[in-house]
C-alpha cells in the first residue's frame, strides 16, 4: 500500500482527524487538526505511516498501549491521549455546542468539568481465553481482536490491582476461545465482577471460580450473565451517606467525580422544593439524595436496580418517602397528569434520550427539569422539545467522565417560562 501525504482539517465527532479528499471525508485516527502526515488510505480509513508537521497540540500518550505505534494492536479503549488537556476540553465542549446549535439551541455552555487519571470505578473488560493464557483489556478500534493490558491509566488503582485476580477469575470461567465481556465496578467492599458473554457455565467451573475467589482478597462477588456465582461480601456503593447494593453488572455512574458533579449541579438547581420524580433512576444515583430533601418518585425499566434502590431507601434513616415504580418510559412516559403532582422532574435516560417522557413534560406545568445525558445529540433534541414548549434553559454544563475517549455527558437545567 503506498503513502499518501495529507493535512488534517478537523476532528470528527469521534475524535479522528478528518482530511476532506476530493471524493469524500477520510477519517485519521490519533491525527489532530494542521497536521501534514503520510498515511495509508482504505476507502474513507487512513492509517498514520509517518509524521511531518506536528500540531503544537500534540502530547506523548499517557499509556503504551496507545496509539498507532502500539506493540500487538492499540487500545481501543482511548482515543484521544495524543491531545494536550486544553485543546481536549475544548474539543468535549465544542462537541455539546455543536448538538445544540445543530437543533437551532443558541446558549452559554459551560466549560467542561474535567476528568483524571485513576478515575474510573466501574469498567468493562474485553477477556478471550488463549493456548498462552487468559487476555484482558479492550478490543482495538473497530475490530474483535483484544489488546491485553498491563497498565491502564484510567482506571481506578482498585481496579489495577484487581487485575491478575480478574486474569484468574476470567481463565476459570473461560472453555472456549469466544470472547467475552467482565464488567467490573470497585465498590467498598471490593471489587464487584460481573460476567456476560459466555453462554454456559458447567458446575466445574463454578467450582473453579469459586475457589479462585475464595484463594484470593478484594472480589466482593462474582456473577455470570447476571446470576450470582459467588458472594463474599454484599458489594455497596455510598451515596452520599446511603449504602446501596447494586445488582450484578448495574449501571452506575463510572467515575465517583463526574457523579458528584451531576448530583451537585441536580441538586443547587431543584433547590428546595417537596416532590421530585427521578425518571431513568437506575440504583438511585439521584433519588437518593434527593430524599435528603423531598419526597421522590423513582421510575426505571431495570426490576433489580428499582429493588436495590428501594431497600436502599427503606434502610436509610433521615430519608423523606420514596417510591419506586417500574416502567418502560419510552412506550409508557409519565403522563401530563400524572406530572402535575411534581414541583421538579430530572431525567437520565440511555444514549436514546427521552423524546416520548419530554414531549409530555412540554405540555405540563412542572416547574423545574435536569436533563442528565451521556447523548449530546438526542439531549439537543429533548431540549429543543422542551424550549419549543416554553421552557428555558437555565445552564449546560459538559463533563467528563470517559476521560481520553470522545464521549461526553451533560447537565442541563430548565425552568418553565
Ligand atoms: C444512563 S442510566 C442512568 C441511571 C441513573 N440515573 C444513574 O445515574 O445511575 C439510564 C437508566 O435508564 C434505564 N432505562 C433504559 N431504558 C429504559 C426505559 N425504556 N424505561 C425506563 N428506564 C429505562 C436503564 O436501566 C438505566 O438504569
Amino acid at each position: 500500500m503506498s503513502a499518501e501525504t495529507v493535512t488534517i482539517d478537523s476532528l470528527g465527532a469521534q475524535g479522528d482527524g478528518i482530511f476532506y479528499a476530493s471524493n469524500g471525508p477520510v477519517y485519521v485516527p490519533f491525527s489532530l487538526p494542521g497536521e501534514t502526515l503520510a498515511i495509508a488510505r482504505v476507502k474513507d480509513h487512513g492509517t498514520i505511516m509517518s509524521y511531518g508537521e506536528t500540531s503544537p497540540d500534540r502530547i506523548t500518550p499517557a499509556c503504551r498501549h496507545f496509539g498507532p505505534d502500539g506493540k500487538g494492536g492499540s487500545c481501543g479503549g482511548c482515543s484521544l491521549q495524543h491531545m494536550a488537556k486544553p485543546a481536549y476540553n475544548a474539543f468535549k465542549r465544542s462537541l455539546v455546542v455543536a448538538a445544540l446549535k445543530s437543533k437551532g439551541i443558541d446558549v452559554p455552555v459551560g466549560d467542561l468539568i474535567e476528568a483524571h487519571p485513576g478515575e474510573r470505578r466501574r469498567v468493562v473488560f474485553a477477556a478471550r481465553s488463549t493456548e498462552k493464557g487468559l487476555l484482558i483489556g479492550f478490543n482495538q478500534a473497530e475490530s474483535h481482536h483484544i489488546v491485553a493490558i498491563e497498565e491502564c491509566p484510567i482506571a481506578s488503582p482498585g481496579i489495577l490491582a484487581g487485575l491478575e485476580a480478574l486474569k484468574k477469575i476470567g481463565n476459570a470461567a473461560a472453555t472456549t476461545a469466544e470472547p467475552f465481556r467482565m464488567t467490573v465496578i470497585e465498590t467498598l467492599t471490593g471489587l464487584d465482577v460481573a460476567i456476560d458473554g459466555i453462554k454456559k457455565l458447567s458446575d466445574k467451573e463454578r467450582r473453579a471460580i469459586t475457589e479462585t475467589v475464595l484463594a484470593m482478597r478484594g472480589i466482593a462477588r462474582v456473577a455470570f450473565n447476571g446470576e450470582i456465582v459467588i458472594e463474599q461480601r454484599k458489594p455497596l456503593i455510598d451515596m452520599s451517606g446511603v449504602s446501596v447494593a447494586p445488582p450484578p453488572g448495574a449501571f452506575t455512574q463510572a467515575t465517583v467525580a463526574a457523579e458528584e458533579a451531576m448530583v451537585r449541579l441536580t441538586l443547587e438547581h431543584i433547590g428546595k422544593v417537596k416532590r421530585v420524580a427521578d425518571l431513568f433512576a437506575g440504583v438511585g444515583t439521584f433519588a437518593l439524595r434527593l430524599a435528603r430533601i423531598a419526597q421522590v418518585h423513582a421510575v426505571e425499566s431495570e426490576e433489580r436496580a428499582l429493588k436495590a434502590l428501594d431497600h436502599a431507601a427503606r434502610n436509610t434513616q433521615g430519608l423523606k418517602p420514596v417510591s419506586v415504580e417500574r416502567r418502560d418510559l419510552f412506550r409508557r412516559p409519565l403522563m401530563v397528569s400524572e406530572l402535575k403532582t411534581f414541583d421538579a422532574v430530572i431525567f437520565d435516560p440511555p444514549r436514546a434520550g427521552a423524546e416520548e417522557q419530554c414531549k409530555e413534560l412540554a405540555r405540563s406545568v412542572v416547574k423545574k427539569i435536569v436533563a442528565v445525558s451521556c447523548n449530546p445529540l438526542t439531549l439537543a433534541r429533548d431540549l429543543s422539545i422542551l424550549t419549543a414548549a416554553g421552557y428555558r434553559i437555565t445552564s449546560v454544563t459538559p463533563i467528563d467522565q470517559f476521560l481520553w475517549t470522545s464521549h461526553v455527558e451533560v447537565v442541563a437545567t430548565l425552568v418553565k417560562g
